[in-house]
């Protein structure tokens, strides 16, 4: 059997798995029919074994070997099979996608599900947290900033169970039965799973909790729950109504007497109730407590601490923009997006981190981009060198409002430039009131070219030139696709060019036709990512989860327009390719699989001429021979 042949099998089989969902044959039936076959770095490629005579599988797992370095032996796959076939339960797994209509248009049912699944989506678990001080321990001090101290935390009881207590439990099932290691979240566990915000009051003459409930209020902008704790002390408060994975993660906050730990007085003595002004004080100091999923490291910390992974530097990126994207999607701004605010959550040195945007302590939540800036005392957010232009640059006055729509938005591309090269370019050597497009550095040459555009499109000065955060966000998940060994390639070969692009947008019929090469990418996509899930140790969760975001959140008129970074209009590109050949690009699948991310990065080398050509001319960086992970030396071009 030829690899083109093994690679259309594994095409077929895997769009088997996205058409079956919809289909009265049941999943569960299903899925005991294909078995994972191991490759060295990449990823298990999975097969069916349904339509194909015991000889053929035989066949294909010796053609499997003979393309990635190392393969299981072909007896364990058997055991796994029978056992998949002998576990009764597996029907209750696939419940919610059995009965799924079938109907529905592909982009729903693909959102349907990675969206309503908890295989896919821990989020939908839910818990009850105590909501009193005493409930919990402290362990050791996380950091501190200008209004808050963090502290890691448990639950004082140790005999109760704490829910969700990290990422991976409970996220995918099928892994744990199909990993041939239990997934690795189930065997790290931390002693002190928690971290717990203790606000700074300081305003300790004051009686009652209401006033630290609307001062302290806005920390709580990413608790869906936050509305009916408040109960309309903060006015037009309007929180994020649902969790997000790369939100940070709040389980309850509630005001409580002030735990004076036995670090306060040297490291936050202002923040107590010192015998200085002990007279005005009220009878019972109380505090605001926010408790909250415990993160390892802050973005800054990570950059210093590890090198650097084109990759994985991507992943991050792309995590961050869809944090952009739900904020966005739902009014609310953070406002102080620099590096100490963005948390990471890994268990190994080499794993790619989850990346959560946390300390909403300056967020605008009220359902309305605009402030009005009448006067200095307005709060325009956290660091000035972190404001967009719009922000830095808005001079106080009467019926002066500042538009905050797309401040984040922007701050992600200064965060982006911190992700790939340790460095802010607007902490240091550029003034975000005064900075031209052209003055902001170049990248190393080896960053992939969709997040360099993406980034340029981040920075620009003005709102409404600057990329919206889903549309960047899109192009780098679909840059982030491992089909076949260049992802455009892929695209192309499912009938995807420049003129489909362009035409997307026009007449109904038209696009309809045009639309069915978009849903063949789609297809393959979605199916790609789940058969990544059933190799929970080779894909790392963060990409995992990343993807299942992307997926249940897509519509295909944005897919289209981030498309665009792919195709760009107005540049000649050669894409004779059918979508026939869109099987044959799976069969690149499997051996591209096999390079590991690394490889992925470096085989992205810019085009010669037309859109891949550096945008950054004038300075370009480049990294030498192995500067993948080191430290970048910096050649002008000529
Ligand atoms: N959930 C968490 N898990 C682990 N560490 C955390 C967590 N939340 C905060 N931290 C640590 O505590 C530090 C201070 O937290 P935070 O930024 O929320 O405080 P703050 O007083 O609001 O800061 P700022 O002065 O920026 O407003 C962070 O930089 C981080 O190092």
């Amino acid at each position: 059997m030829s690899m083109k042949r093994f690679g259309k099998a594994a095409y077929r089989i895997a769009n088997e798995l996205i058409a079956r969902s919809g289909k009265a044959t049941t999943f569960h039936r299903f899925l005991p029919r294909i078995f994972p076959v191991s490759h060295n770095l990449g990823v298990h490629v999975v097969l069916k074994k349904a339509s194909l005579p015991r000889q053929n599988v035989l066949k294909i797992a010796r053609l499997a070997s003979r393309h990635g370095r190392f393969f299981r032996p072909f007896s364990a796959v058997i055991i796994e099979r029978h056992r998949l076939q002998n576990r009764e339960d597996w029907r209750r797994k696939f419940e919610p996608i059995r009965r799924e209509p079938r109907s529905i248009d592909l982009v729903e049912r693909i959102k349907q599900i990675f969206g309503n699944s908890v295989r896919y989506n821990e989020d939908l678990k839910s818990s009850e947290w105590p909501n009193r001080i005493d409930s919990y321990e402290f362990g050791e001090f996380l950091g501190q900033g200008c209004n808050a101290a963090v502290y890691s935390a448990k639950l004082s009881n140790d005999e109760l169970e704490i829910p969700n207590s990290k990422f991976g439990v409970g996220f995918n099932e099928v892994t744990d039965i199909l990993a041939e290691v239990p997934p690795v979240s189930k065997v790290v566990q931390k002693k002190y799973p928690l971290a717990i915000k203790l606000m700074f009051n300081f305003e300790h003459d004051k009686d009652g909790d209401a006033h630290l409930w609307s001062s302290m209020g806005c920390e709580l902008a990413p608790y869906p729950n936050a509305a009916k704790l408040l109960n309309g002390r903060m006015g037009n408060f309007t929180p994020l109504p649902a969790k997000h994975p790369n939100v940070v993660r709040i389980q309850t906050a509630f005001v409580d007497s002030l735990k004076v730990l036995p670090d306060a007085i040297e490291r936050y003595p202002d923040a107590l109730h010192t015998a200085r002004w002990y007279e005005s004080i009220a009878s019972q100091p109380k505090t605001m407590y926010v408790v909250m999923r415990r993160y390892r490291q802050t973005l800054h910390e990570y950059v210093w601490t590890h090198h650097r992974n084109y990759w994985t530097g991507r992943v991050m990126m792309a995590q961050l923009l869809e944090a952009c994207t739900f904020l966005h999607q739902h009014k609310v701004s953070q406002r102080d997006m620099k590096s100490d605010n963005i948390l990471l959550e890994y268990d190994f040195d080499d794993e790619i981190p989850q990346l959560v945007i946390a300390d909403f302590g300056c967020a605008l939540a009220c359902d309305d981009w605009q402030v009005p800036y009448e006067n200095d005392d307005v709060n325009l957010g956290g660091n000035t060198k972190t404001r967009a232009p719009e922000v830095s640059t808005a001079k106080p006055g009467k019926n002066v409002k500042v538009n905050f729509e797309m401040a984040d938005t922007w701050a992600a591309g200064g965060l982006s430039y911190e992700i790939l090269t340790r460095s802010n370019p607007f902490y240091k050597h550029l003034d975000t009131a005064t900075y031209q497009e052209l003055e902001l550095p170049a990248l190393p040459s080896r960053v992939n070219f969709i997040a360099r555009d993406v980034i340029f499109d981040l920075l620009k000065r003005n709102p409404t030139e600057r990329v919206k955060p889903n549309i960047a966000a899109n192009a780098l998940n679909l840059s982030l696709f491992r089909m076949g060994e260049d992802v455009k390639k892929m695209m192309e070969k499912c009938g995807i060019s420049q003129m489909t692009t362009l035409l997307a947008g026009a007449s109904k019929g038209l696009s309809q036709k045009v639309n069915s090469h978009l849903d063949q990418v789609i297809n393959l996509i979605t199916a790609e990512t789940i058969m990544a899930n059933l190799a929970p140790h080779l894909i790392s969760r963060a990409e995992r989860q990343l993807r299942a975001t992307f997926l249940s959140r897509m519509n295909r008129e944005d897919v289209w327009r981030s498309l665009q970074y792919f195709f760009p209009p107005g540049i000649q590109l050669d894409t004779s390719a059918t979508s026939s050949d869109c099987f044959e690009s799976v069969s690149s699948l499997i051996s591209s699989l096999s390079n590991g991310s690394k490889d992925f990065e470096t085989q992205k080398k810019p085009m010669k001429n037309g859109y891949n050509a550096p945008l950054l001319l004038k300075n370009v960086i480049r990294t030498d021979s192995d500067g993948i992970n080191g430290i970048v030396h910096r050649i002008r071009s000529k």
